[in-house]
């Protein structure tokens, strides 16, 4: 706070946001005011969202050395972004939820007292923007004016978080326009943290990818206000995804009626022409994108991609579950994407795309793992360092990520940017298991979906810090993302029975069971269909199903195998539920609920107890129960 008086007076005198600024919103011009007057920058610049403005600060971006331009005959329009080493993930230890009270944020989120949070943050926030310029981003997260959506604005002293958000949401004038007096919008702050210039006024040199070693993504759900310091990595920096569309979005829906979930939105069209949509909730790099935009292996089926990442679900009034995807692009893995895996995606990738810490190809091209099956010759990695194929690290870095918009995308359904949602006829929920959990299983009714949705666990992913590969719960893939207590939110799961007439049905799915040999028992990505196909017939009720204790499984013969090189053995490991490894599951369970305390549901303790009976029925106990 050393240098607040100077900058006060300066600003008191000279404000420079306030002379042309676009909006004559007052609470909208004294938020940007007062941020100004903390951060200092040198000059504040409203977004328009233009694409003249996105050439200006890709241009600027390409002269500092934050972007690198990809030569316009392999990939037009598109540019490369290699971030600090450290910089590469969410930062899930330094992600707080503050709320007044300690048990609405809950035992999965870290907790802070909202006055010492705010102190904390304005220490960290003071002078943070010196010597850069603060840009501030009016955003619509759905389309603008939507029944369903939500009005943002962003600052940064980020130009690559600008233009991410121009891709990732409805961002610029007509969001600003929305924005009068009296409207309802989330203010985020975010700032790289790394000032140009010090306490004492000297200067240093800017790098290409600024960023600061102490990280804060701080939440306040009761005001609705997000400040994200020291970070430019999308899910850290671009405030209108995790922070506003799942944190902030979920109290808020918690409060309003509906769900804000991380899940993916498609249309399923059968060769009946009978359409279906289906939402989906895996955790971060777990196949979101990859089912959003599946080209089904079966011959008449067709999906189309509404969301690969977020939707929000509200009671309708024709009493459906009707759902947006808020979002307006893709920010999703590279490594895994192929032409084998997922072709829809790389069409989509030809051009106008900001790549992030994929390697470079000696052809000013991108390359990453499993693009291809042979790895080129040589490479530049996402370091910037010289790879080979015998280099020992990978060429790209395992969270590396494409983000382009939604328009690029081949199977964008029309129905993507409808303002009122779809209706959704099934919930999916499903992780990344090597054993237990099956290929698919369908709950009995909302109340054991929701159990099912309680009870996700996954391997950890790079997408977040933290050992790859260890087992974690993972409740409706929203542990990171839920901004209040996480036992209100299977409550409020369990509640919307009295919301909604007609609820959609709720299966479980894993595309990641592996065999002893340590290979996938399931070939995955486009024919995944097969189990898209299954859940649509239960849903038509054309489809057989044999109760197990975990839900209903594939009846024998009623998974379409056929021309599929996976054995008998396979298969019916793949649709098995074994009786000692699910209680252990239960068991797990138990524990991972045990601190929800009070908050857990009766019904989901229930379901729990329900589950241990019919794995271990005492004798003469009813399996189909
Ligand atoms: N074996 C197998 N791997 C899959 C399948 N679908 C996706 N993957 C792999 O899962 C990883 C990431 O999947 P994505 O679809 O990008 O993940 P996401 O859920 O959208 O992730 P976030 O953007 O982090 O929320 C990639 O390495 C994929 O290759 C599948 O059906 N089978
Ligand atoms: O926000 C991000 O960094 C990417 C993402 O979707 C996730 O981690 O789930
Ligand atoms: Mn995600």
């Amino acid at each position: 706070m050393t240098t607040d008086v100077t900058h006060e007076t300066q600003d008191a005198q000279d404000t420079p946001e306030l002379s042309g600024t676009p909006t004559a919103n007052p609470a909208l011009l004294d938020w940007v005011r007062r941020t100004a007057r903390l951060t200092q920058p040198d000059r504040v610049v409203w977004c328009d969202g233009s694409q003249e403005e996105f050439d200006r600060l890709t241009a600027r971006m390409v002269a500092t050395g934050t972007l690198i331009p990809l030569n316009p005959s392999k990939r037009p329009g598109s540019f490369l972004a290699r971030s600090a080493p450290g910089d590469v993930a969410r930062v899930e230890h330094r992600t707080f939820i503050a709320s007044r009270r300690r048990e609405d944020a809950g035992p999965t989120n870290n907790w802070r007292e909202p006055d010492a949070l705010r102190e904390e943050l304005d220490g960290v926030f003071t002078g943070s923007m010196r010597g850069r310029t603060m840009y501030v981003v009016p955003f619509s997260m759905g389309p603008v004016g939507g029944p369903l959506s939500l009005l943002g604005v962003q600052v940064t002293d980020s130009p690559y978080a600008v233009v991410s958000m121009r891709t990732m949401t409805r961002m610029g004038n007509e969001a600003l326009a929305a924005i009068t007096e009296g409207t309802a919008w989330v203010p985020g702050v975010h700032s790289v943290g790394m000032p140009l210039v010090d306490d004492l006024g000297r200067t240093r040199p800017d790098v290409a990818w600024p960023c600061n070693d102490l990280k804060h993504v701080a939440h306040f759900p009761e005001t609705r206000e997000i400040w994200s310091f020291g970070s430019g990595y999308g899910g850290n920096a671009l405030l209108g995804k995790k922070c506003l569309a799942l944190r902030i979005a979920s109290a808020v829906a918690r409060e309003e009626g509906w769900l804000a979930e991380h899940m993916l939105l498609v249309k399923v069209t059968s060769p009946q022409q009978r359409v279906f949509h289906l939402a989906a909730a895996f955790p971060s790099a777990c196949g979101k994108t990859n089912l959003a935009m599946m080209r089904p292996a079966l011959p008449g089926w067709r999906v189309e991609t509404i969301g690969d990442d977020i939707a929000w679900m509200r009671p309708g009034p024709d009493g459906r579950l009707r759902a947006i995807n808020p979002e307006a692009g893709f920010f999703g893995v590279a490594p895994g994407t192929g032409w084998s895996t997922n072709p829809t995606a790389m069409e989509m990738l030809r051009e106008d795309v900001i790549f992030t810490n994929v390697a470079l190809t000696d052809d000013g091209d991108v390359w990453w793992e499993g693009m291809t099956e042979e790895a080129p010759a040589h490479l530049t990695d996402w370091r910037g360092n010289p790879w080979t194929p015998d280099s020992p690290t990978p060429a790209a870095h395992p969270n590396a990520r494409f983000t382009v918009a939604a328009a690029r995308c081949p199977s964008l359904a029309a129905e993507f940017d409808d303002p009122e949602g779809v209706p959704v006829d099934a919930i999916l929920f499903g992780g990344r298991r090597r054993t237990t959990a099956p290929l698919v299983a369908q709950a009995g009714d909302w109340s054991q979906g929701v159990f099912a949705g309680a009870s996700i666990s996954s391997e950890r992913t790079a997408a977040a810090e933290g050992a790859v590969g260890e087992l974690r719960h993972d409740p409706f893939a929203m542990l990171p993302f839920t901004g209040y207590h996480v036992g209100d939110h299977l409550s409020h799961w369990l509640s919307m029975r009295d919301r909604v007439e007609h609820l959609p049905a709720v299966f479980s799915v894993n595309w990641f069971r592996r065999g002893e040999d340590g290979r996938f028992l399931w070939p995955g990505f486009g024919e995944n269909a097969r189990v898209l196909e299954w859940i649509c017939g239960r849903l038509e009720g054309t489809a057989a199903a044999r109760h197990t204790p975990a839900g209903l499984v594939p009846a024998p013969g009623a998974l379409d195998v056929d021309g599929l090189d996976v054995s008998p053995a396979d298969l019916a490991e793949l649709l098995s539920v074994d009786a000692a490894a699910w209680l252990a599951e239960a068991d797990q369970l138990e524990r991972f609920f045990a601190p929800f305390g009070a908050k857990l549901p009766a019904e989901v303790r229930d379901h729990l107890a329900l589950l241990r009976y019919r794995l271990d029925p005492p004798t003469g106990g009813d399996l189909s129960v």
